[in-house]
Parts: structure tokens; sequence; C-alpha cells
């Protein structure tokens, strides 16, 4: 009998395939143990949930995902290739290249319009989407020439999301995204992310303590004292409309 599988379908590589995650922070004496023992597969086009307790470890697998921060133990891979062991130089090109971050707040440049803060990445990056697109897919096209403080907090974290976006990631890694946001803002900032990750696939990671959020994910990742405790896929996925906090 052969060994051979019996399908000719390519196996799919995860976008992020993690094992045995560890990462533990020397702070002087003490030893904060942040992540440990974290098995986690990302697929492609996933729009993914992490959702877990404030200090539980949601930033610090996100920055370490993202190239912002290494592991200390375990192994991390992007497309098949490790994240762990990389130097500095190759995460700068990683994160250049494959991720946009959102963070809760905009960190937008307040003297430089909406457009002008989009193009900013647009500048540096390999194969741009023209700004017009991506300013379009956030919905503000129409305020593209006014300035951050012109702009609500929502509108500021939008036009955040096309900076993030324009340089066409393969993942888009969300930090707290509506945290600084109410609800019916929230709603208009989630569903853009749902847009972009269903209208260009991008693979979408949202970390949050709101656990209304969770509906709106194909995949919840449930975090507790620095590791994944479960993972649940929704049967039915809610619009960011349908959403309440
Ligand atoms: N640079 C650091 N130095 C020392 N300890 C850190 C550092 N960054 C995070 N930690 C600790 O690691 C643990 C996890 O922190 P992390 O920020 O990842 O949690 P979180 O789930 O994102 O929390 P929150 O929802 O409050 O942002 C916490 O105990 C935190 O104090």
């Amino acid at each position: 009998m052969s060994d051979a599988p019996c399908s000719d379908a390519p196996t799919a590589v995860p976008v992020f395939r993690v094992r045995g995650l560890g990462k533990t922070y020397q702070v002087g004496p003490v030893a904060v143990h942040a992540l440990h023992d974290v098995d986690l597969d990302i697929e492609r086009g996933e729009f993914v949930v992490l959702l877990g307790a404030s200090g539980c470890g949601k930033s610090t697998l996100l920055n370490i995902l993202g190239g912002l921060d290494v592991a200390s133990t375990g192994v991390v891979e992007f497309n098949g290739q490790p994240l762990t062991g990389a130097g500095e130089a190759a995460l700068t090109a990683y994160r250049r290249e494959h991720v946009g971050f959102v963070f809760q707040f905009y960190n937008l440049i307040p003297s430089l319009t909406v457009r002008e803060n989009v193009a900013l990445v647009t500048d540096i990056a390999r194969n741009p989407m023209p700004i017009d697109e991506a300013i379009a897919l956030v919905d503000l096209t129409p305020r593209q020439h006014h300035f951050p403080a012109q702009l609500s907090g929502g509108e500021q974290q939008r036009v955040a999301i096309a900076r993030a976006i324009v340089k066409r990631p393969a993942v888009l890694l969300c930090d707290e995204p509506t945290g600084a946001l109410d609800c019916q803002t929230g709603q208009r900032v989630l569903e853009v992310i749902a847009r972009i990750n269903a209208e260009l696939g991008t693979t979408a990671l949202v970390i949050t303590h709101n656990a209304a959020i969770a509906g709106m994910a194909h995949r919840v990742v449930y975090l507790g004292n620095g590791t994944v405790l479960r993972t649940e896929r929704n049967a039915q996925r809610l619009s960011a409309a349908e959403l309440s906090w």
C-alpha cells in the first residue's frame, strides 16, 4: 500500500503557526510570565477575535505575531517562515511588508490631512493600493482634506485603518481598536475592518476584552492567564451593526 496522500490538494499553510510560545519579561529581579504554552494556528483570510481579561497577555501575543516583540520560548511562523530567531532587520522588513497595525490610539500626524497621513505609507510600500481606494474603503472620501483635529475619534481610527491597509498587508493586527470609542462609533470601525477582511481577503486579528465583539469573528480565541483557554467557531456571524455594548 502506498503512503501517498489520497488528495493532490496542497496542504494549506496557516498565516500564523504558533507552538509552545512563551514570553517572560525580566524586570529587575522580577520575572513576569506574560505568555506560556501558546499553540495557535491562524488561517488565511480568517477574522479572529482574541478575547481575554486585562493582563492576560493579548497585546504581548499580538506584538509577537506582528514582529514588534520576540518570544522567549517556542516557535512562531508566518507563512511557513520562522519569525522566532529573526534578527531586527528581518523583523523590520516583515512588519513593513506584511503587517498593518491598528492601535487603540490613532497616532496620526496632526499637521497632515487624512490623505497625507495615508500617503506617508505609500512612499515606502512596495505595492501600495491607490490612496483614493484606501480612503474610500474606510468611507472618508469627503473628509480626505481634513486634519485629524477636525475628525471624530471613530473617523480618526478609520484613517489609521486606511494607513494600515494601503500597503496591502497580509495581516491586519488590531489592538483594542474600539477601546476609546462608544458603541455606535466602534461599530463603524469594526464594520470597516470586516469589509477589509471580506473584500481584500486580509487576515484580521482583533484583540479586545469586550465580549460583544466576539460575535463578528469567524473564530474566537479565548486567552486567560497567559495562554489559550479554548477556541470557538461562530456558526453564524453577526454584522457590526448587530453588536451592542
Ligand atoms: N514590557 C513589559 N515589561 C514587563 N511586564 C510586561 C511588559 N509588557 C507586558 N507585561 C506584563 O505581561 C502581562 C500581559 O500583558 P499584556 O499587555 O499582554 O496583557 P493584555 O491582555 O493585553 O492586557 P490589557 O487588556 O490590559 O491591555 C501583564 O502582567 C503585564 O504587566
